[in-house]
């Protein structure tokens, strides 16, 4: 695979595809056109995530659970250009290209390698392939964030420990444990204490990998912190427990409130999204096959049998509101829904400051528009 921006990167993102079972129709509304047009062509400010890894350590695999990130699909809350390194093999020798490379691979190893993808490079991802000895992932680690880093300081690095299925959760702490001592120590003694890197545990059979993605996505959204309070006011008002906002097509979700996250209940949360989604794809379409799976209308309650409701509903059309609270507190609904509907607005304003300046950072061609916002994440022309 050669990985070049321009006409290639389409073709790239092209042949990722997207998940057949989601309705191709699921956008709604006009803004999605002049959305479009305001995009910035490839190149310019899209968040890119590059990802990276030993052969066989899995990264096809995880971009095809991802592959709702990829940059062809145009239902997504947000644009990423997402590509992959096949070709960082485990060449014995770290000072030359790998002996045999996939067909138009470009060398990762070249300093235009570095200069064409770091400097352009929001996120780098790289997979630590779970094994007993990761001791030549590790290296190879080093020298990949060293390198980067060095070209562009301003990297998001994640590491990935993937495969960690089928180890105990023990095994899976200490492992982590390891692996960011030893990657931090060997940081330390290249001197690049400055350079952090976040570890996450993940596996293609659990929702480990999504969750691990939307901790990537989160730190890409300039709005975070508004929107995580917005969400802290809108649970501690309505008795909720958590809230998630979700992309809806990807389920990653893009913020939270600030109670910690457990994996049980954003799996129940993703399956929520799933239920409501085939449902309406089956009774909410019209019988010609026109209309939406998911618009302004979606919203849905669940009631399990262990006292816990389930509450989703719609906030733009890319995101939905999915909250997991206790019945006695869902007694409370017109507050929860009056809530909700300040809530909705709150978000709506927010991004329309944000697409505002967004568009005026394109017109005016000046310094890239998702940065320039304040420490809560208002755009700073806004305030
Ligand atoms: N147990 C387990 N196996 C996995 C996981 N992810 C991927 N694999 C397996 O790992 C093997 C290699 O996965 P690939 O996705 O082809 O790895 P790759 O890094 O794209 O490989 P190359 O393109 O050859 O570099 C496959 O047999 C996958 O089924 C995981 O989370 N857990």
């Amino acid at each position: 695979m050669s990985l070049q921006y321009g006409a290639e990167e389409d073709a790239l993102a092209d042949s990722y595809g997207v998940v057949d079972s989601f309705p191709k129709d699921f956008g709604y509304g006009v803004e999605e056109a002049e959305l479009e047009e305001d995009n910035p062509a490839p190149g310019d400010s899209k968040p890119r995530i590059l990802l990276m890894g030993l052969r066989r350590s899995g990264k096809s695999s995880i971009q095809k659970v991802g592959s709702h990130l990829c940059t062809n699909n145009r239902d997504l809350f947000f644009f990423f250009f997402l590509a992959y390194v096949s070709d960082l093999v485990s060449s014995s020798s770290l000072s030359s290209p790998p002996p045999q490379k996939k067909s138009g691979a470009r060398n990762f190893f070249s300093p235009l390698f570095y200069s064409i993808f770091f400097r352009s490079t929001n996120t780098d991802l790289n997979y630590l392939e779970f094994q007993d000895d990761y001791m030549e992932a590790l290296t190879r680690l080093n020298f990949t964030v060293s390198k980067a880093f060095k070209v562009n300081p301003e990297i998001n690095f994640e590491v990935f420990i993937h495969k960690v299925d089928g180890l105990s959760d023990d095994h899976k702490i200490e492992t982590q444990r390891d692996i960011h001592q030893r990657a931090n120590d060997d940081l330390v003694d290249a001197g690049l204490e400055k350079l952090h890197l976040s570890f996450y545990l993940t596996s293609i059979y659990d929702h480990s990998i999504f969750e691990a993605f939307s901790k990537v996505v989160q730190k890409l959204i300039p709005q975070l912190p508004t929107l995580e309070n917005l969400l802290n006011i809108f649970i501690s008002n309505s008795g909720i427990e958590k809230a998630f906002l979700f992309d809806v097509v990807s389920k990653i979700y893009i913020a939270t409130d600030s109670s910690p996250v457990d994996m049980q209940s954003y799996e129940l949360c993703c399956d929520m999204i799933d239920v409501v989604i085939d449902v309406s794809c089956i009774y909410g379409l019209k019988e010609d096959g026109s209309g939406s799976a998911y618009d302004k209308e979606s919203m849905t309650i669940i009631k399990l049998n262990n006292t816990t409701v389930l509450y989703l509903k719609e906030v733009t059309k890319f995101l939905a509101l999915v909250c997991i609270l206790r019945e006695e507190s869902f007694e409370r609904k017109g507050l929860i829904d009056y809530n909700f509907h300040c809530f909705r607005k709150a978000i709506h304003e927010v991004f329309e400051v944000g697409i505002t300046s967004y568009r005026t950072g394109i017109h005016q061609m000046s310094t890239p528009n998702l940065k320039a916002v304040t420490h809560n994440g208002t755009p700073r022309n806004a305030v």
